[in-house]
């Protein structure tokens, strides 16, 4: 294990409705922080915590274009207006820095690399933190799972190449954060109907993994490439619920041009 010279504020938070993770992580020696995959309808959640913490947001990343919420960017950026947007460069949507692969994103002494991980949708974009032996691998890798394949883009063959290149090549121990779980998802169901409101706190779901773990207990990407293409053809998912609003304000940094009086 390499020694770690500048320590990491990290929180992992969520967001029920669309089961998504959004990660704040701050410079402890700077206090300059960055949001992934901030969620709209939990801005005032984030900023509250980011005066709590008494850190400085520089940069609202996505790790790719959402489908099924609207990006918390827009928002942030207007309450924070030193804070720059962050989006894969072949990403087709709106924001202030486009990252390629290699690129690195700084906020105060800490860096992530950008590791271009297509396939989900073109853009998407995992962003590896090595001096805390960690990577945030958005819809690109879930945990035991990973993001369809069937619209934006979408190609089981690019996202199978995209993470046995990209995330699998990384050291075994390095721990992977996702942008979503729906493990708990399934007892939450069979707890409503218990009339229970509890769930998270009797089946947590998944919230972290590691290259070592997925590499031996991953659902579809175990498979060979031939099988994984046939999984992900016939996942017959039903699409996200809140795809139609999303898909035009995510392009546009998660929010819409003010309209003309
Ligand atoms: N039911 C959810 C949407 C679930 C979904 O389609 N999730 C996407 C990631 S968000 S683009 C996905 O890739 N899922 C993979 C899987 O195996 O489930 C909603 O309506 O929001
Ligand atoms: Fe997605």
């Amino acid at each position: 294990m390499s020694s770690v010279k500048n320590p990491l504020i990290l929180r992992q938070l969520f967001h029920k409705e669309t089961s998504t993770y959004t990660y704040l992580l701050a410079c402890g020696n700077t206090k300059e922080a960055v949001l992934i995959d901030p969620v709209l309808d939990c801005v005032e959640r984030d900023l509250k915590l980011l005066q709590e913490l008494g850190v400085h947001l520089v940069y609202g990343m996505n790790t790719h274009v959402h489908a099924d919420h609207i990006t918390g960017t827009g928002k942030l950026k207007e309450a924070l207006p030193d804070c720059k947007s962050v989006l894969g460069s072949k990403s087709g949507a709106r924001a202030d820095v486009y990252v390629a692969q290699d690129e690195n994103v700084k906020f105060g002494n800490l860096a992530l690399e950008c590791r271009s991980t297509p396939g989900h949708t073109n853009g998407c974009t995992t962003y590896v933190l090595h001096e805390h032996e960690m990577a945030f691998t958005g819809d690109a890798l879930l945990i035991r799972g990973c993001g369809r394949t069937d619209f934006q883009q979408g190609s089981p063959s690019v996202l199978f190449e995209s993470v046995h290149s990209q995330i699998f090549s990384l050291p075994k121990h390095y721990k992977l954060y996702p942008a979503h779980d729906y493990k708990g998802v399934i007892f939450h169901i069979i707890l409503l109907l218990l009339f229970l409101s509890m769930w998270h706190f009797f089946f947590p779901g998944f919230s972290v993994t590691t290259v070592e773990e997925e590499l031996a207990h991953n659902t579809r990407l175990t498979k060979t490439k031939e099988e994984f293409i046939k999984i992900m053809d016939n996942l017959n998912l039903p699409y996200p619920k809140r795809l139609d609003e999303s898909l035009p304000a995510n392009l546009m940094c998660g929010v819409t041009d003010p309209v003309p009086s």
